[in-house]
């Protein structure tokens, strides 16, 4: 499972502000190292991978048991994920299928990955699939099978390009993978599903199956 993540100071700038008491590098960090700690949990995946430039961030996830390898300079994120996928394969079980999560999945939760990534690997032999963001437009997750090439083409309106480039989609009762955070109002979403830890101790909100509650005091 390869987790792409940009350097902090340029990551989730379309949430910046979105908690003002809080350092904006330290959230885009907490929603990675949450993403990267419900992967890590998830029996279903047999690595984590990082690729990220940022030194922070590979400090934190090298601790949690995810493997890191550094992003190319300024090549960006499917270029990172190529590279992600290139490292996972050599090292790795090449009869085994690669995957890429992105690191902005704060509510993420093990049991909804595992049970997506099921999905993905059941099913026609040969095909790539993946899972959009909650909108329908953006991707969470792709995965390609053995000896098929991930060719990942995320960004702006990714699920078409990922469905034009012959990806099949997958939906399934995995609104955890499918909230991804890019602005506050997707932060509150996901606030309403569970934060990971990380995230939740920056938001200082307890959050149950009801709805959020105020941290006690
Ligand atoms: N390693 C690496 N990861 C990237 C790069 N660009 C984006 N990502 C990661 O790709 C995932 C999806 O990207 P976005 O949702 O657009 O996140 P973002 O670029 O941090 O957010 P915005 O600044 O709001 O566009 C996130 O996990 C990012 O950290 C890159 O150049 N290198
Ligand atoms: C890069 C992506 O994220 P977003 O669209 O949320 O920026 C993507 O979904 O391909």
């Amino acid at each position: 499972m390869v987790v792409p993540v940009k350097r902090l100071r340029a990551a989730k700038s379309r949430l910046r502000g979105a908690l003002p008491a809080v350092p904006h590098e330290e959230l885009a960090l907490a929603l990675a190292a949450d993403t990267v700690g419900a992967a890590l949990a998830c029996p279903a995946v047999a690595g984590v991978l990082v690729v990220t430039a940022d030194p922070r961030v590979a400090a934190a996830a090298g601790a949690a048991g995810a493997r890191v390898v550094p992003d190319r300079p300024d090549a960006g994120l499917n270029a990172a994920l190529r590279h992600g996928v290139d490292a996972a394969v050599t090292d790795g079980d090449r009869q085994t299928w690669v995957a890429a999560l992105t690191a902005d999945l704060p509510a993420l939760r093990p049991a909804e990955l595992a049970a997506a990534l099921h999905a993905v690997t059941t099913g026609p032999p040969g095909v790539r699939r993946f899972v959009a963001d909650a909108p329908g437009t953006g991707t969470a997750l792709l995965a390609a099978p053995p000896g098929v090439p991930l060719d990942p083409r995320f960004g702006v309106g990714s699920a078409a390009a990922h469905r034009a480039s012959g990806a099949v989609p997958l939906t399934g009762p995995w609104p955890s993978l499918r909230r991804d955070v890019d602005t506050a109002a997707d932060l509150a979403d996901a606030a309403r599903l569970g934060l990971g830890p990380a995230t939740r101790a920056l938001t200082g909100v307890a959050v149950g199956p009801t709805g959020p509650t105020a941290p006690p005091g």
